[in-house]
């Protein structure tokens, strides 16, 4: 059977906020963690997200796994292909959406696709071609001090022109607010003006819906969870789609722990919040040149904590701290110091046991889930806007909620663990 909707993420986490609007809208999903290497177990899936740890690799690198999972979906069958990035269209200075979109949108042989990151209901939307956080420019919100991708243009319209080799044009609001055939028509001219990608406005989801009627015959669309809002009942008007799947909670038992990586505000406050809940131990990134020691260390205390309540082990810190480690280590150095040791900490404990792990961050959870040697995911059900629980398939089974870095309030943790008790 052919699915549909084949989409390639550049992190895990935004691929489960992408499987999860997906799930919400009625397709059956099936997240895989990589391409993968036997033959794949997606029994009647509509969509199949594949999720990468593209973001922060090298451009070459990220260019040739996404045409490798492109390559993939197409055996598939899949009639549409996304490119999910993030909705603060997390980038580096060499940024790899610009690359990654150009090469699916020639090998798609596609005339032209849309840049939408925009998110409404986590506050992330877009006007003129800017993209704002809440009331703030993205340049000036707390991702202007992203430890690995800070964000200090918000022009997406300038930023995705110095990004892909070809021209950038704009759908205005104006048109947006008009609706599909407007947008129809904004995108034609945009095509007419020899622009390939088109940078579209959306400050709702009504909009985004507008705009999801407006790509159905688009072959690559490009942005955030939220333009996905409206695909699935394009399908369903094309006769393509049936009846969805049930986001259950996974039901899988084990001790609980958090695995914290992101240094988002979201993050830092969901950590302050839960200190003197739960147990909390923070990762010392002096102690991780020579990691070993502090990782036997840390799940030793893991283990000797009582089992009523998760555990947290992170290692967040405030951007100034960040910066102190970053000149000590290297910027990438240090992203990977911690990456590591999160990550032998959740190959560790969950031999002892840990089974129900929420992890945040997107390049954290990229590490983590590598190292837990996850294939398959199954959506569950939605803890905050963008994070689901979800269970790993295969013979040990993990009921894992992968968190990006901004998204929750600050009691997520503790949502989280109460919806599996
Ligand atoms: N104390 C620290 N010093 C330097 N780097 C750190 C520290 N703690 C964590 N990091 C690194 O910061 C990076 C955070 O990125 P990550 O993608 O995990 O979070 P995020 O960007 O907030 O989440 P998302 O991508 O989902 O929005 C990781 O590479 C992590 O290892
Ligand atoms: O779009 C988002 O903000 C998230 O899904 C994400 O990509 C975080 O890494």
């Amino acid at each position: 059977m052919s699915i549909i909707l084949g989409a390639i993420a550049d992190d895990f986490t935004g691929a489960t906020d992408l499987a999860n609007t997906l799930v919400k809208q009625g397709m059956r999903v099936v997240q895989v963690i990589g391409v993968p290497s036997g033959p794949p177990e997606l029994g009647d899936a509509q969509a199949v997200v594949v999720a990468l740890k593209s973001r922060t690799a090298p451009v070459d690198e990220a260019v040739s796994q996404s045409l490798t999972a492109l390559d993939w979906l197409r055996s598939l069958g899949a009639k549409q292909i996304f490119f999910k990035y993030c909705s603060t269209f997390d980038s580096t200075d060499k940024g790899n959406i610009g690359p990654v979109s150009d090469a699916l949108l020639e090998a798609l042989n596609a005339e032209m696709a849309i840049v939408c990151p925009a998110f409404p209901t986590n506050h992330r939307t877009i006007y003129q071609g800017h993209l704002f956080v809440g009331d703030q420019l993205l340049s000036e919100s707390p991702m202007k001090n992203h430890p690995l991708t800070p964000m200090c243009n918000s022009n997406l319209v300038d930023l995705m022109n110095k990004q892909s080799a070809h021209s950038v044009g704009l759908v205005p609001a104006l048109a947006v607010r008009m609706g599909a055939m407007e947008i129809i028509q904004s995108l034609e001219q945009n095509t007419r003006d020899r622009h390939r990608f088109a940078v579209v406005d959306a400050e709702t989801d009504e909009d985004l819906l507008e705009i999801g009627i407006a790509i159905s015959d688009h072959l690559l669309i490009t942005g955030g969870s939220g333009i996905a809002l409206g695909l699935p009942h394009n399908y369903r008007r094309a006769g393509l789609m049936g009846t969805g799947q049930d986001a259950a909670t996974p039901q899988v038992p084990g001790k609980k722990m958090v695995l914290a990586g992101s240094c988002s505000t979201a993050t830092r406050a969901q950590l302050e919040y839960i200190k003197g809940r739960w147990p909390t131990y923070q990762l010392d990134m002096d102690k991780l040149t020579e990691p070993e020691e502090e990782i036997v260390k840390v799940c030793a205390w893991a283990d000797a904590q009582p089992h009523d309540a998760p555990i947290v082990i992170y290692g967040s810190a405030e951007p100034k701290q960040v910066a102190i480690a970053q000149q000590k280590f290297g910027v990438e150095q240090s992203g990977q110091m911690m990456e590591f040791a999160l990550s032998s900490c959740a190959k560790r404990l969950f031999k002892s046991g840990f089974r129900q792990i929420v992890v945040a961050g997107g390049e954290t959870s990229g590490a983590v889930v590598s190292a837990l040697e996850v294939t398959n995911l199954r959506i569950g059900s939605e803890i905050a806007p963008g994070v689901p629980w979800t269970e790993s398939l295969g013979d040990q089974p993990m009921a894992l909620a992968l968190k990006s870095g901004n998204f929750g309030k600050e009691s997520f943790f503790e949502d989280a663990f109460e919806m599996l008790s």
